[in-house]
């Protein structure tokens, strides 16, 4: 058993050297001569890329036993890699289509090899220069259904839905959820970070009992709600894509937890950048038209992701009683009140926690870049406010849409 130290370039090469010599992997040519750098961009990981003479790569992914942006000061389970790699096992056979290949995997190094994803572009960056992707939507809409339905309880059976509920067991990670999404921002904490001109905003935030209210509500469903296993970060740097595909990578904070949790975080990052674009795109029709692409976009990826939900669950629902079409359409209702709160809360958290998003702290512009972080403010905190009160998704796109203009 191989004892967990820390890699660097040379123990990566090394280490993918002995897969190819153990024929674990068949990337690469028995003559392959491998170079490796690291180059990981996240808050937690280190990240290699691993490559051949022949223009062949893998990616080499390895926990520390602390996140990364932080440093030793915030220490973490290796056992987030475990997570990670059995979740992408779990997602990979539920929607390859959409979910990274994993190629190997170790538990007591945590470490991950996957396929190489540089030949497309990671989501964030490329909504940032107002690109366009038609596909992203559906390909969203699938991924999330498919993997929300098939771990859920209309589809496994008690027994297998506790097994797995107990495999995913995500403390660490989960805990960097509850207190950056559903704590910090409503309270005064060393981690939050935003500019002083903000600040009589958040303390607005932090007398407003009813947003408290709301937010306390969300935390206790994201801690008490094992409905499916969850992506867990599903934001626009964990979307890798091109015109054609969209492949979800990095699932280390997946876990047994609300459906809305991920579609809600999903829909948050396209608001934010959906706002960053008022600071960032000068010409008004063009700014229009970009946003407009971005609205139909979130539209559509939930609209998408409710029809494929009734479709399984009216095909393939193993338990008689969640056949029933009524049930869907509640369960569907929560869903939808909850993906609102969650996505609100993204919003609340991206701009005045820990961590931010390059879409509005990249605008260089500090007078633009603070009017794009009161909107994102304003906006998440009415969703949050009045999430339970969207009967259906018509009722959340026209609250959108009002807040919006
Ligand atoms: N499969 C992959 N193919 C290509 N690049 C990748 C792949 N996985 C990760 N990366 C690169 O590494 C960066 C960090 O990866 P990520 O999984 O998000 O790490 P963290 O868990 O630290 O957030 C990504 O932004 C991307 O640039
Ligand atoms: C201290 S972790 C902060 C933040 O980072 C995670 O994203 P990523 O690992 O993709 O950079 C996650 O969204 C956490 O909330």
């Amino acid at each position: 058993m191989a004892k967990y130290t820390a890699f660097n370039a040379e123990h990566a090469v090394d280490y993918i050297k002995e897969l190819v010599k153990s024929e674990l992997i068949s990337v690469f040519p028995a003559d392959a001569t491998l170079t490796a750098y690291e180059f990981g961009d996240g808050n937690l990981n280190l990240v290699f890329r691993v490559a051949d003479q022949y223009n062949n790569s893998v990616i080499l992914k390895q926990a520390l036993p602390y996140a990364r942006c932080v440093g030793e000061s915030w220490p973490l389970s290796l056992d987030r890699a475990r997570i990670e790699a059995e979740v992408l096992i779990n997602h990979g056979k539920l929607c390859p289509e959409h979910t990274v290949a994993i190629l190997h995997h170790n538990v007591e190094l945590a470490l991950t090899v996957l396929e190489d994803l540089g030949e497309l572009q990671i989501l964030r960056g490329a909504q940032i220069n107002a690109e366009q992707f038609p596909l992203l939507a559906s390909h969203v809409a699938l991924y999330l259904s498919r993997i929300g339905f098939y771990n859920s309880d209309f589809y496994l059976s008690a027994e297998d839905k506790k097994a797995k509920v107990s495999q995913f067991i995500n403390p660490d990670l989960c805990k960097i959820t509850e207190d950056l999404f559903f704590t910090d921002p409503y309270i005064e904490h060393e981690r939050n970070n935003f500019p002083t001109e903000l600040t009589e905003h958040v303390e607005s935030i932090r007398n407003n009992d009813a947003l408290k209210l709301a937010a306390a509500k969300l935390k206790a469903k994201f801690l008490s709600c094992p409905q499916t296993l969850l992506h867990g970060d599903m934001h626009s740097g964990s979307i890798f894509v091109d015109s054609k595909t969209t492949k979800m990578i990095d699932p280390e904070f997946g876990f047994f937890g609300p459906v809305g949790f991920d579609i809600g975080s999903f829909m948050g990052n396209l608001l934010l950048n959906y706002c960053a674009q008022n600071a960032r795109i000068t010409e008004q029709a063009k700014r229009r038209q970009y946003q407009t692409h971005l609205l139909t976009c979130l539209q559509d990826c939930y609209s998408q992701f409710e029809q494929h939900w009734l479709n399984l669950a009216s095909s393939e629902a193993t338990d008689i009683s969640f056949a029933n079409r009524a049930f869907s359409e509640d369960y569907l209702q929560h869903v939808l009140r909850d993906a609102v709160g969650y996505c609100g809360a993204e919003l609340i958290r991206r701009t005045i926690g820990l961590a931010h998003v390059a879409d509005i702290d990249g605008i260089e512009d500090a007078q633009a870049r603070l009017a794009v972080q009161q909107q994102t403010l304003v906006l998440g905190e009415q969703l949050m406010l009045n999430a339970t009160s969207c009967n259906n998704k018509d009722e959340f796109f026209s609250l959108l849409i009002s807040l919006l203009n």
